[in-house]
């Protein structure tokens, strides 16, 4: 007999034990973890407090969050690059040679954004992947903390937060796309990167322009702070192409195209893609189509594709296939982006690769 005369039934304390141990197993697999680090509680604004350490499997990353820090790092990378470029001491060096022989070029621009990006995006996703550009330089690590701040507009944009397993991701960084322009002082053409994949299939994407300060980002099925334009000529479009890699790429483009086709030669992959997209940068060229026929790196090219898919667009190898962002950092098969055409119909159009010797 309980206290007061109230009487307990076996049955009603035993839903009552199995109820606690649903609540237990709730906690346990992540639910709150996930909502405390949403809410600033892993580390008060400002506090230097790091985020949580992951659970012991790697946990769950919410990708509001992820996108949050990658703007932010294309940011803090974008000053560096800034900052080298106004002191002019780039300290140029060649990482070796391309394919077609051309220099592979790296500045104090790349390392010092690699440094800050990497270390930001590291610091605050401990457990996931990131596959940078620039090598590492372990000895000389920097802590840059996360103040848990999710940007107005990406709040608006994402209205829940999106959690995905930690194992799933993969982060891919350009801190300095264009290096080549950026040594000829070519500052319009350069940018800041980042793209995170999931399972290899590019999810977010920010492309970031140091010298304008001007950033877009996207979500694919969340949201973005840029859009396509409203018309595209599919007949006889002006075509963006690489200035300093750029092969076959005029004759595959006047070939498929015809004579009439305005070929726009352009530095960076980012930039690129901006081309195809209703942005507001004054000195940003616009064009109807991306395509580029050597051997490109994954770092370059995921922030684009992940903007142009949350858009509605694609980015695939010239035969059409999808590129995933796991694995090796090469793509082999060439790109083609559009957005607001028919994507097959235009691989279609083009010649096998094969076919004119890959460059
Ligand atoms: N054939 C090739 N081999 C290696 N990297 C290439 C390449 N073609 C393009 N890229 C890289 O892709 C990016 C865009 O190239 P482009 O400006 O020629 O369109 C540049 O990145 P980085 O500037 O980050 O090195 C460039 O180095
Ligand atoms: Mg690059």
């Amino acid at each position: 007999m309980a206290p007061m005369g109230i009487r307990l039934s076996p049955l009603g304390v035993a839903v009552f034990c199995l109820l606690g141990l649903g609540v237990l197993y709730h906690l346990y697999s992540g639910f709150l973890a996930g909502r405390f680090s949403l809410f600033g509680l892993g580390g008060e604004p400002g506090s230097g407090a790091a985020r949580p350490a992951p659970a012991a499997d790697g946990g769950t990353v919410d990708l509001r969050e992820l996108l949050a820090v990658s703007v932010l790092a294309a940011a803090r990378g974008g000053e560096e690059v800034r900052r080298v470029r106004e002191s002019n001491a780039l300290h140029e060096k060649s990482k070796g040679k391309t394919r077609e022989g051309a220099d592979e070029k790296m500045t104090s621009g790349d390392v010092l954004s690699n440094r800050k990006m990497f270390y930001l995006l590291k610091t605050a996703f401990p457990s996931v992947q990131i596959n940078t550009e620039e090598h590492v330089d372990a000895a000389d690590q920097e802590v840059i903390l996360w103040d848990h701040n999710i940007p107005e507009d990406i709040l608006r944009e994402i209205t829940t937060p999106k959690e995905v397993p930690a194992e799933s991701v993969t982060v891919w960084i350009d801190p300095l796309d264009a290096t080549q322009e950026y040594t000829e002082d070519l500052r319009n053409y350069v940018t800041t990167m980042v793209c995170v994949a999931v399972n290899g299939k590019p999810v977010l994407g920010v492309i970031h322009k140091p010298f304008s300060e001007y950033t877009a980002w996207a979500m694919v099925g969340g949201g973005s702070n840029v859009k396509a334009r409203t018309s595209y000529n599919e007949k006889t479009p002006r075509i963006v192409v690489s200035r300093s890699h750029s092969g076959m790429v005029k004759q595959v483009a006047l070939q498929t195209f015809g004579n009439q086709t305005t070929i726009i030669p352009a530095g960076g992959a980012g930039y690129k893609v901006l081309a195809l997209l209703d942005v507001p940068d004054k000195s940003q060229e616009k064009a109807d189509l991306y395509i580029h026929v050597t051997y490109i790196k994954k770092w370059d090219i995921c922030a684009g594709n992940a903007i142009l898919k949350a858009l509605g667009g694609q980015m695939t190898t010239l035969r059409g296939e999808e590129i995933s962002y796991t694995g090796s950092d090469g793509v082999e098969g060439g790109l083609l982006a559009s957005i607001k055409m028919n994507h097959q119909a235009l691989v279609r159009k083009l010649p096998d690769l094969e076919k004119i010797g890959h460059n």
